[in-house]
């Protein structure tokens, strides 16, 4: 075992010991769902394992059903594994399952849990959501910001262009996808401001970066204080100090954004030219944030708005790249509907292909392959059963799209699945597949993030032919791991112009 999974299991020891002799006595004798053997301290941890989560919940699924008991250290947890106990937990009642665990990741890098993601089912967390459907993700928000995502795909392909000659150049996709993406975010919340080396805040915004990536890590860490609650203050992993040290880092940066944004405010500023910090800093009255969740929201978008789009635009280029017969009719099919331009976002809902090729994509290779944690504040009836009171619950997204039940030869990629049940869609009512999951919970970006997916892709389609590079025979198609399932050695491809013109004309 690494050293840091013995240390991970020697701190959830101690601290399961020092739990058992401090708690109150509240244990209840109801049956509770099926699952693996639970050893004394560490519960099912040696069946679970620490990686491939959404692999091995899977598997155990096979063996114990749809509704799975698990526990590890002082925690219950539940893993849904089929369409109708999704259905129950996602919609029929999602108020119920809404609410997120207490988690050290959601009390630092959440502010004291004023994220989106990590806040509480209440009050706190409808104001958020509605101010990021009404203003952040809104249809005509989402319009209004096209213009940034063409000009940051299409400096992606004059980069890609300038770097290769007619034989080709090869891409190093992770780079790629991570700096497109990045790019558009930055602009998004920040406008161009920060882009000017010039600018004052521009050093800050490089380091800044760092910062982002040591929250994600500690976001998808296994720690045990989030598993023996009460208990952060013995920090047995050190995992508590690094959080808070991101946490103070964070804070630091966005209220030097706050201020600098301030400033920009006294002045009028016309709707077109605000970014998302202009426009959450502008609302009044019952819609005004307060400072935590001004921070809090940055984070939502900063920490999930990156990795998680990348990685899905990844996956899909390497499909592609295996499957030549695919990328060669995708080819045909936006070149037939563009007749002779760079293809453009308005162009995209004309391209059915193009879309099954997509939703393809994120069901072989869903990049949130979990849901993120859902959590019962009170007792419910669930198949049969009484669960009691905060337990985590997860929704195997992976697991859902690759069950053999619901799926022909689950493990191809074959986008013509999709073509013959075009109803079939990524809006979350059927729950063979959720790869932006469902409910109240349900990611409230997906239309922005499948748009921007599927614009990247056609153009990066369009505008290449893509192979694999010289002496290299297959694409090693193997998971890492995290909360986000990234592809564990990046891909590396040869790109070749297949366009004359790599200008694309004036959008309408
Ligand atoms: C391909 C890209 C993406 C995929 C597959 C995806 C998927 C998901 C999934 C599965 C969840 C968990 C829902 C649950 O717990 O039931 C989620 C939540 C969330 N996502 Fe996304 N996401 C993507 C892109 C984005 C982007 C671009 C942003 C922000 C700019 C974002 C922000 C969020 C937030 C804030 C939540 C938490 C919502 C809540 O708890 O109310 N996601 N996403």
């Amino acid at each position: 075992m690494e050293m840091e999974n013995m240390n991970f299991v020697w701190a959830l020891l101690v601290a399961v010991l020092v739990w058992a002799f401090f708690r109150r006595r509240d244990r209840h004798n109801l049956p509770l769902p099926p699952g693996p053997i639970q050893w004394p301290v560490v519960g099912s941890l040696f069946s679970v394992g620490f990686r491939y989560r959404h692999k091995t919940f899977a598997a155990l699924a096979n063996k114990y059903g749809p509704l799975m008991h698990l526990r590890l250290g002082a925690s219950n947890i539940l893993v849904v594994s089929s369409p109708e106990l999704a259905m129950e937990v996602l919609k029929h009642k999602d108020f119920e399952w809404s609410s997120r665990p207490p988690s050290a990741a959601g009390k630092y890098i959440g502010f004291d849990f004023h994220s989106l993601d990590f806040a509480p089912n209440g009050p706190q967390w409808r104001h958020l959501r509605k101010i990021c459907i009404t203003h952040l993700f809104s249809p005509t928000r989402i319009k209004m910001q096209s213009q940034i995502r063409r000009e940051e795909i299409l400096k992606m392909v004059d980069g890609i262009a300038a770097g290769g000659s007619p034989k080709g150049v090869v891409v190093d996709m992770r780079k790629m996808c991570d700096s497109l993406v990045l790019s558009i975010v930055k602009r998004m919340l920040f406008g161009k401001k920060y882009s000017n080396p010039e600018h004052p805040m521009a050093k800050e915004m490089e380091s800044f970066m760092e910062v982002v990536k040591e929250a994600m890590i500690l976001i998808g860490a296994l720690i045990v204080s989030d598993l023996v609650p009460g208990l952060d203050w013995l920090d047995l992993q050190g995992y508590d100090r690094r959080i808070r040290k991101v946490s103070r880092r964070l804070e630091r940066v966005y209220k030097l954004i706050l201020d600098d944004h301030k400033k920009d405010l006294e002045n009028e500023y016309a709707e077109e030219a605000k970014d998302f910090v202009h426009i959450l800093l502008s609302l009044k009255g019952e819609e005004q944030l307060t400072e935590k969740s001004l921070m809090g929201l940055m984070t939502d978008v900063f920490l999930f708005g990156v990795d998680i789009t990348a990685t899905g635009i990844e996956w899909a280029m390497a499909e592609l790249i295996q499957n030549q017969r695919i990328l060669k009719k995708l080819q045909q099919a936006i070149d037939d509907t563009v007749n002779g331009r760079l293809v453009e976002e308005f162009d995209i809902c004309r391209i059915s292909y193009l879309e099954s090729v997509v939703k393809e994509a994120l069901r072989l290779h869903p990049p949130v392959p979990l849901t993120d944690p859902h959590y019962n504040e009170e007792a419910v009836d669930l198949s049969g059963y009484k669960i009691p009171a905060k337990f985590v619950m997860f929704v195997n997204i992976w697991g859902l799209a690759h069950d053999p039940k619901l799926w022909d030869e689950p493990f191809e990629f074959r986008p013509e699945r999709f073509e013959a049940c075009p109803d079939l869609n990524v809006s979350g009512n059927d729950m063979r597949y959720i790869p932006f999951s469902s409910g109240r919970r349900k990611c409230p970006a997906s239309n922005l993030a499948y748009l921007k997916m599927q614009h990247a892709i056609a153009v990066l389609v369009q505008a290449f032919d893509w192979s694999l590079p010289e002496g290299q025979q297959d694409v090693n198609m193997e998971e890492g791991f995290g909360v986000i399932c990234p592809m564990k050695v990046p891909l590396l491809a040869l790109a070749k112009p297949r366009l004359e013109f790599l200008h694309a004309t004036p959008t309408t």
